[in-house]
């Protein structure tokens, strides 16, 4: 097997960097179906650029490398403790190279172990099977989508649609709220893989192994494909959007597992993957470990830029947009006078701050002036070189919701104008952007390749005791784009999402599969 450890490294560095074409075409097709000129348009474009980018620079499509998870088949005889020893070696040199982010963090004391290894890191599933091939699959799920994976247990009472009970009725009215809970911080348009039955834990398998299935694949149980059909349909009818701007894509994908169950439970297990779906496959000579063939992968190059503009030549509806361009310090009159929909563009510097970040801070000095200042919600990949000079590789937003706790008493304490993430923030931090002239601008979660390019030095960095995607990274940015979707004045797009699209579920209350 002395192939082993260089495959799994370009199972790796390919699944991090080069999205499958399956997923492609389902986001192609999506831009296509979206007018030219709109948010929804204007974000899926960033999103296929990124993908694009990601290809040529061989860096992350995403900062967020996601819990790598290989699902492995061996014929019978193959030694599994060395193929684990080949895959943590593999890992080490990916996440050295920069083609994965540093990602595992202890749970207690919050030390990244800085190499992507540590207590049930990476995930390792093993099979045995009949067949003289090994096939080792990878998946790499980001942890804003994981966090919007959810359970159901039935019957229930679900917002919007009434009671599930435990029939494929019941099912569907699951699944189409757990598309509406995801709203756009999963980073929607996002695929969902499905588990019906079994206990807690192989309800969450049985769904994330449906993630294995390729976009076009049709479910052979009747009822399920059926399913499946449907929620496709459906779901896109609730107006969420690309990164929940609204819109017709929120779902790119749909796929649906059901295996055996208790008698007295019934769960439904909903996985949730960002449009950012990252897995690949490889199958391996047994006896060397070499590559004899790639899964999901074809001979097709899929034209990334085709859509848009057959769209604009046939659409006339444009969103017309107001672009303000901002270099902090920023003054309070300048952040009042934007509003929900206006597009801003950064030039200067702007300070990465997230989950310790904001934790640290509410009880500790920030260690820069943060006056007038612009925090990013961002944890990139970053790499070293031998002057010491650090680099971005990858540096797209993170989930802002998780900081709500925090975000708009810290905007307060340290003069805090503006924050970039993705996916909006609740109530709390409205309230405060109104009160202390602050304003909240989303940038398209995943487009970690088109931010970095944005990104013309990193400056310094401060707090490296919480690991490199929890630091301080002090950047230099130029013609950085993000949108206004929470002012100063009360508004917030994604409270307007939410309304409308609850309103949306409301009409699928009726049953349909009786
Ligand atoms: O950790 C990150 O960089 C992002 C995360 O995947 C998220 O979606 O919030
Ligand atoms: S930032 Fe978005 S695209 Fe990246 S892993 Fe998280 S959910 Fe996926």
């Amino acid at each position: 097997m002395e192939k082993l450890q260089e495959s799994v490294y370009k199972l790796i560095v390919e699944t991090s960097t080069n999205l499958p074409n399956d997923v492609r075409r389902a986001i192609v097709s999506a831009k296509a179906k979206e007018n030219a000129g709109t948010r929804a348009a204007l974000s899926l474009t960033t999103i296929t650029d990124n993908i694009g980018m990601a290809d040529v620079n061989v860096s992350p499509i995403c900062q967020d490398t996601g819990m790598p998870t290989f699902e492995i088949k061996v014929p019978v005889g193959v030694n599994q403790i060395e193929m684990k020893k080949a895959i943590y070696l593999a890992m080490e040199q990916a996440t050295a190279d920069g083609k994965l982010r540093p990602n595992s963090v202890d749970s207690l004391t919050g030390q990244n172990s800085g190499n992507n290894l540590g207590e049930g890191t990476p995930v390792i599933h093993f099979e045995q099977w009949e067949k003289d091939v090994i096939d080792i699959r990878l998946i790499l799920k980001g942890g804003g989508c994981e966090n919007k994976n959810i359970q159901y247990s039935l019957p229930t009472e679900l917002e919007g649609l009434g009671r599930a009970g435990r029939d494929l009725d019941g099912i569907r009215k699951c699944i189409m709220h757990s598309v509406h809970q995801a709203q756009g911080q999963g980073c929607s348009a996002g695929f969902i893989g499905v588990g019906i039955g079994g206990d807690r834990t192989t309800s969450y398998s049985l769904a994330k192994e449906q993630l294995f299935r390729t976009v076009d694949d049709v479910n052979e149980v009747e009822d399920l494909s059926k399913l499946e059909a449907y929620v496709m349909e459906n779901a896109n009818k609730l107006g969420i959007g690309t990164m929940g701007f609204g819109g017709e894509a929120t779902l790119l994908g749909c796929k649906i597992g059901a295996m055996n169950r208790l008698p007295a439970s019934f769960f439904v297990s909903v996985a949730y993957n960002c449009w950012a779906y990252r897995r690949l496959g490889v199958v391996l000579d047994q006896s060397t470990g070499s590559i004899q063939e790639w899964l999901y992968k074809d001979d097709e190059t899929v034209d990334l830029n085709s859509a848009s503009e057959e769209v604009a030549a046939t659409t006339e509806e444009k969103q017309e947009v107001r672009e303000v361009v901002l270099e902090a310090p920023i003054t309070e009159e300048q952040i009042r006078e934007l509003q929900v929909g206006d597009v801003v563009v950064i030039n200067g510097m702007m300070h990465t701050g997230r989950d310790a970040i904001h934790h640290h801070l509410i009880d500790h000095d920030a260690p820069i002036d943060l006056n007038g200042q612009i925090i990013y919600h961002c944890g990139p990949v970053m790499l070293k070189d031998e002057e010491g000079q650090w680099h971005v590789k990858a540096a797209g937003p993170t989930t802002s919701i998780r900081e709500e706790p925090y975000q708009g008493d810290i905007m307060k304490k340290f003069g805090i104008r503006a924050v970039i993430g993705k996916g909006g923030m609740g109530p709390k931090t409205l309230k405060a952007l109104g009160e202390h002239g602050g304003v909240y601008l989303n940038a398209i979660g995943g487009a970690a390749q088109y931010y970095a390019d944005c990104i013309k030095g990193v400056k310094g960095v401060d707090l490296m005791e919480f690991g490199i995607p929890e630091a301080m990274w002090h950047l230099e940015v130029e013609g950085f784009k993000a949108i206004v979707t929470m002012d100063s004045h009360g508004n917030s797009l994604h409270a307007d999402v939410a309304k409308s699209s609850l309103e949306k579920l409301f009409e699928f209350k009726e049953a349909v599969f009786k």
